[in-house]
């Protein structure tokens, strides 16, 4: 292996311990910040997801409140408890974990929270303001990536980054993101012929496709930095990414690993962001 491996454990520790600081801060203040996470149905990942955002909550000293529906609930239903934590102060966060069951239109329920909460980005209002620079909530994962090109230091300016995936969680806000970090940025997905032939000359590629073995290594540029976002099961169970890790491990300068790269970093930035919403409550109550 020559790729250094960026990690994610690592760095959420040293984010998720920045968190508790202010949490501390403003809870002495008299202001405990508040996240809400709504999971409907039986998704054994997602259950395993929403129980670790629950548990980074307290080990940070968030409250937490979890709401578990049976995947039964109509979208009315959802819809209401999304407006009831709209109006709860003590929430200042609040995310529907996805995927939703079929019969839920998922926009319809993002669009429903209100875009000071939408801790998850995934609001049009956290979109649109992505877009243009402005303030607002970034997508977790794609914001957890950035962060791990801080984490070693990577110049972004008049970089080459590939993202593969153009999803609006992560590819497409991934991409807002480097570009606003001058990078030069190229989209690639599932219509894209020929995908090494674009991967090759990245400096910086985020696999985002929820496929495996998308990237080996003959589509890797010596010493480029590989970000995967993918979480899939090898044919005998075990996690593991879009990338084929120990191939492109090889030639890559920086490598994330799956598990402990990116999906611990959305964790982590999902925190970033309810204590960022609790301060913006805070100041507003002081105004
Ligand atoms: N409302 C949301 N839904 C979904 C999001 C999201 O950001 N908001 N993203 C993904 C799933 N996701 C967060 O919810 C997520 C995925 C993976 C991880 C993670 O920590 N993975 C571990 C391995 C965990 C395991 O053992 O299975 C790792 O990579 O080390 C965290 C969050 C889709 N839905």
């Amino acid at each position: 292996m020559t790729a250094q491996l960026i990690d994610g454990n690592a760095l959420s520790k040293k984010l998720r311990g920045e968190v508790a600081a202010r949490a501390a801060a403003l809870t002495a203040q008299g202001l405990k910040p508040g996240l809400a996470v709504v999971l409907v149905g039986d998704n054994p990942a997602s259950q395993v997801y929403v129980r670790n955002k629950v548990k980074a909550c307290e080990e940070a000293g968030l409250h937490s409140v979890l709401e578990k529906y049976d995947a039964s609930l109509t979208e009315a239903a959802l819809l209401a408890r999304v407006d009831a934590l709209n109006q709860d102060p003590t929430i200042h966060g609040i995310l529907v974990q996805l995927p939703l069951p079929a019969h839920i239109d998922a926009h319809k329920v993002i669009e429903a929270i209100a875009p000071e909460k939408d801790v998850d980005g995934f609001h049009v209002a956290s979109a649109g303001a992505l877009m243009v620079g402005q303030e607002g909530f970034k997508p977790c994962t794609p914001y957890g990536c950035m962060k791990m090109l801080e984490y070693i230091g990577y110049e972004t300016r008049g970089k080459h980054a590939v993202v593969i995936g153009r999803s609006n969680i992560v590819g497409k806000p991934m991409a807002m993101l480097l570009l606003q970090a001058n990078a030069t940025v190229t989209v690639c997905h599932s219509a894209t012929p020929d995908l090494a032939h674009f991967t090759r000359q990245a400096d910086i590629v985020v696999a985002a496709v929820g496929k495996r073995n998308v990237l080996t290594a003959d589509m890797v540029k010596p010493g480029a930095v590989v970000l995967d976002v993918g979480m899939n099961r090898t044919d005998d169970g075990k996690l593991c990414g879009d990338v084929d890790f120990a191939g492109v491990s090889q030639v890559a300068g920086w490598i994330t690993p799956v598990p402990g790269g990116v999906g611990p970093m959305t964790i982590t930035m999902l925190l970033v962001n309810t204590i960022e919403s609790a301060e913006r409550a805070a100041q507003s109550v002081d105004r």
